[in-house]
């Protein structure tokens, strides 16, 4: 079942469009990224999900409502995370519990919410004292607080160290498990490669391809990406006529090609016929990396 429909969204400012006609469905429990470039309209197109911004043209359905128009009853179902500024340094951990609460009709108890989030020592901290980690907790807690079917997650991870990240990780994953639908805006491959379901990319206002992560990157055209040292230098044009290449490139001595299983073999019968060794040869499967600067490139 869908819990959010976007259809054909459209939206410009002064004349620019930033989104130019996007469509998705998100389905209820699932954990959907929207990923793409900076500037791309990914958050331009979640706040018109969240009633923050007002469509030019097309249709948004929030569990069946229309977040513009049933703004409050959206803001029900739906728990956006906050942007830093938006919370006053002064306010302790608690006091931004109990008014996140009380703006709901039937809140979650923000005492094991803060419990699984791992706040419950920092009740009495102010928020500007909160390390970056645990304010991303906050936000979390702070969008669950309402009991919500659906939460938004906008750039959640950025500015976090690696261990923080990846603690974040887990708890989004724990509120999936918990039957909470997660949208996720995401810059990190790794982390939409992670947690994602399925992933809208994004570029230039459209959506540039809709899969899963191991879908995203089986269509990618370089899903096989083959490295290795020559021992002697390779002809440019012979590389280039590589069956089912979608890339070279040359970086400290090595070389890297991106194309299929074919593209391996026949690499390997032409360093053969010229007698070129290949040292540290290595072949590996294209990551969510890869595929997105694909995907990215190509709608241009
Ligand atoms: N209120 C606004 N007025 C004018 N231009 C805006 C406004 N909001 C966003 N933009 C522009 O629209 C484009 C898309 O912005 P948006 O924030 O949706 O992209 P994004 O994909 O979320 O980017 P980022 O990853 O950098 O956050 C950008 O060029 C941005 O400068």
């Amino acid at each position: 079942m869908s819990v959010i429909e976007v259809t054909d969204l459209r939206k410009s400012y002064g004349g620019r469009s930033v989104v130019d006609g996007v469509s998705f469905t998100v389905d209820e429990g699932e954990i959907f990224g929207i990923l793409g470039p900076n500037g791309a309209g990914k958050t331009t197109t979640v706040e018109c999900v969240e009633g923050l911004r007002v469509p030019d043209a097309g249709r948004v359905r929030v569990t069946g409502l229309d977040p513009v128009a049933e703004h409050d009853k959206v803001a029900h179902v739906l728990g956006a995370q906050l942007q830093e500024g938006r919370l006053q340094e002064k306010l302790t951990v608690r006091e931004a519990l109990q008014l996140y609460a009380s703006f709901h009709p039937h809140p979650a108890d923000w005492r094991p919410l803060a419990e699984r989030l791992g706040l419950a020592d920092r009740l009495d901290a102010r928020f500007g004292k909160l390390s970056g980690g645990q304010k991303q907790r906050l936000f979390i807690a702070l969008a669950l607080v309402g009991n919500p079917r659906i939460v938004v997650l906008d750039e959640l991870t950025t500015g976090l160290d690696p261990r923080a990240r990846r603690d974040t990780w887990q708890l989004i994953e724990e509120v999936r498990d918990s039957g909470v639908t997660v949208l996720l805006v995401t810059h990190f491959m790794e982390e939409a490669q992670r947690l994602c379901d399925r992933i809208a990319v994004i570029d230039k206002g459209r959506v540039a391809a809709l899969d899963t992560p191991a879908g995203l990157i089986r269509r990618s055209a370089g899903a096989t990406v083959i490295t290795f040292t020559p021992s002697a230098p390779l002809d440019e044009g012979e590389l280039s006529a590589l069956p089912a290449l979608a890339s070279v490139r040359h970086r400290d001595g090595r070389v890297t090609l991106a194309g299929s299983d074919e593209t391996v073999n026949a690499v390997i019968t032409l360093l053969a016929r010229h007698r070129i060794t290949a040292h540290q040869l290595r072949v590996s499967d294209a990551t969510l990396d890869d595929a997105f600067l694909d995907l990215t490139e190509t709608t241009s």
